[in-house]
């Protein structure tokens, strides 16, 4: 006898145990007891309403169609179950348009599982899923049934607790987590790259730098524009280095270190009169013995008054005879004459520094510029004709 009330007593507690709703027993308990029958307090009660209708609707062939199933719900508007429903189909209609009757009909049977709170509906629908060997023809199916391939092919929702996860059933894996590559934190959010890094110049002293010659060489821009269109840039937030308005860092830096002093003055020369055509003709020049030139000398040679046509000029202290350079000068005749007969030095610095004079007129020096006091007696006796210099370093 004990032994007999012990065992009712732990099956019992085992049950509610398992179950965690007691009060689906005292339900149960009382559709047994109702001096009505079971079918009456059924239908009467609350909770046992929207299992017979359900149930009908299920019968009627719905069990494939979730819609069938859901237009049954309105009816049971105001009660507990309707407002779980609602919840639980906001929860998954924006998730799963395309199996919203899956979703709906899952995932309360799940946090049934996860919470174990003592919901009206909870008991119900498990006694009558879960036993499919009682008696009770009002019970509510399981759709889908646990082993059904709907179930099996339910879309993924992710569950944050192992918690929602049926009982026999494994856990899903963890979803994967983007690998953040190390680094500096990034401002923008995973997956997406950052935009492009603007074409401006990353060193303030290089902005400076070409801002000076810009503003320095380029021509004049008015105030909030460039020369390539670019707007003014406003106050940056990205750091960098605010640039003037009359100047943008977008602009080309300056090809020469300093302006045109004038423009070219070079000449078209005749044929056969190139740089590379007097290279070739310098070698062919013979060659003149040098001597001491008096700056009396040199002056029979300029310009004016020359019946010899030979012209001489000097630079940097040497004399040297330009007559067979002047169809290959690239700056005309006329230019190169203006140093006959003097010294040239100065002038020519000032036109063209770059020239190598001393290497394109090595074929044409004649001797040096001296004093007239730096003349040896006889060949200051002799400068109105052939001076000999032989002798000379
Ligand atoms: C006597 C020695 C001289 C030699 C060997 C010489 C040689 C040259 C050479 C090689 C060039 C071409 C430079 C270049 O393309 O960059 C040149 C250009 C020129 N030279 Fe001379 N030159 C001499 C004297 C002079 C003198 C004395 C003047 C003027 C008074 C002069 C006026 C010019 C001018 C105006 C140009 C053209 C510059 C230009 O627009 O590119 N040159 N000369």
């Amino acid at each position: 006898m004990y032994i007999g009330i012990a065992a009712l007593v732990l099956a019992v507690s085992a049950y509610i145990y398992r179950e965690g709703v007691p009060h689906s027993i005292f339900a149960r308990l009382a559709t047994f007891w109702s001096p009505n029958g079971p079918l009456k307090a059924i239908t009467d009660g609350s909770e046992s309403k929207s299992s017979v209708e359900l149930n009908g609707a299920s019968k009627n062939g719905s069990q494939a169609s979730g819609t069938s199933y859901r237009a049954g719900l309105p009816s049971r508007k105001g009660k507990e179950e309707v407002l779980v429903d609602d919840d639980e189909e906001e929860e998954e209609d924006p998730t799963t348009p395309t199996a919203p009757v899956q979703i709906q009909l899952s995932i309360p049977e799940i946090n049934d599982e996860a919470d174990g709170g003592p919901r009206k509906r909870k008991g119900k629908s498990r006694r009558s899923d879960l036993d499919p060997d009682s008696d009770d023809d009002l019970r509510v199916p399981m759709f889908p049934a646990l082993n059904s391939a709907q179930r099996a092919s339910r879309p993924s929702i992710p569950s944050p607790t192992p918690s929602l996860v049926v009982p026999g059933s494994m856990a899903p894996p963890p979803l994967p987590v983007p690998k953040l590559s190390p680094g500096p934190p990034s401002l923008f959010p995973p997956g997406l790259m950052p935009p492009p890094p603007l074409p401006m110049r990353s060193s303030a002293a290089a902005s400076s730098a070409a801002n000076a010659r810009s503003a320095q060489y380029s021509r004049p821009v008015s105030a909030g524009s460039s020369s390539l269109g670019v707007p003014p840039s406003g106050p940056s937030s990205l750091g960098v280095p605010q640039q003037r308005s009359s100047s943008s860092s977008l602009q080309l830096p300056p090809t020469h270190s300093q302006p045109p002093v004038k423009p070219r003055q070079k000449v078209i020369l005749t044929p056969g009169h190139s740089p590379l055509d007097w290279a070739n003709h310098q070698k062919r020049l013979p060659f003149i013995p040098l001597r001491r030139i008096a700056p009396s000398e040199l002056a029979t040679h300029g310009a004016r008054k020359n019946e010899t046509k030979i012209y001489w000029t000097v630079l940097e202290g040497k004399v040297y005879d330009m007559t067979p350079y002047l169809p290959y000068h690239p700056g005309g005749e006329k230019e190169l004459l203006r140093v006959a007969g003097k010294d040239g030095t100065k002038l020519f610095n000032l036109t063209h520094p770059w020239v190598n004079w001393d290497n394109m007129l090595r074929g044409c020096e004649v001797g040096i510029l001296v004093s007239e006091n730096e003349m040896p007696q006889k060949e200051s006796a002799a400068t109105a004709g052939e001076v000999d210099l032989e002798g000379m370093d």
